[in-house]
């Protein structure tokens, strides 16, 4: 079966309709790039996709095998949604330490690992909260990535990176796709969709379009 099927999906906010009628297959090994001006749904169809918010209107379906037993969200999916969630009160690696203890997936070597893929010092014990917001943005994906996830579900994962912060996360994307990964990722960067993504959609006036 699909990664995640939804089928005739609406959702409105305080009697404004955001999304309507999406009807969206993603399939094992796509990599999908979602456009759309600012406010036009984006975060919300990556909420509905990955279970943060529940539609309105219509279903949303998830592999059960992604989901995990007894699980509420897909333990296979790495998310970020929005802006990066994290501890302030601890360094990097202490955020990641802290969500590697509670599936227990991911080991010392991963968390160091993930640290230089996107570029963050793994030894530094500079807060969070005091980060940079490139800082806070490579924390994000690193958290997303770390459990090795079977679908990755990342909003404007270049926000704030510098120009070879996003070369390094460019390459680290296409490797994660080309080892099969299931990527769905938004940018107001079209270069971005151009390098990473083999299809292409936008939301336009409620609807998810195919560009
Ligand atoms: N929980 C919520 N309550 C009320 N309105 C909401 C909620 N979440 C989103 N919205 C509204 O839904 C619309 C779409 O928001 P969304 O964050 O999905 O836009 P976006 O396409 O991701 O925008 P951007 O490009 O600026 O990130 C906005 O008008 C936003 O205010």
């Amino acid at each position: 079966m699909p990664h995640i099927t939804c089928d005739s999906v609406s959702k409105a906010f305080r009697g404004r309709d955001i999304l309507r009628d999406v009807d969206l297959v993603v399939e094992e090994g796509d990599s999908i790039g979602v456009a759309g001006p600012n406010g036009s749904g984006k975060s919300v169809l990556f909420k509905l996709l990955v279970g943060f918010t529940r539609p309105d209107h219509g279903t949303v379906t998830i592999d059960p095998s992604l989901m995990g037993p007894g699980r509420r969200y897909p333990e296979a999916f790495g998310v970020m949604i929005n802006r990066p969630g994290y501890l302030g009160h601890l360094s990097a690696s202490d955020n990641l330490r802290e969500l590697a203890s509670i599936r227990r997936v991911a080991d010392e070597a991963r968390v160091v690992e993930v640290l230089e893929t996107v570029g963050l010092d793994p030894t530094s014990q500079t807060k969070a909260k005091n980060f940079s917001l490139g800082m806070k943005q490579k924390l994000g994906i690193a958290q997303a990535i770390l459990e090795r996830p079977r679908v990755l579900v990342l909003d404007e994962p270049f926000n704030a990176l510098d120009s070879s912060s996003s070369e390094r996360v460019t390459t680290m994307l296409q490797d994660f796709h080309r080892d099969g990964g299931t990527l769905l990722m938004t940018s107001h960067r079209s270069e971005d969709l151009d390098a990473l993504t083999t299809r292409r959609l936008r939301i336009d006036d409620t609807r998810l379009l195919e560009d």
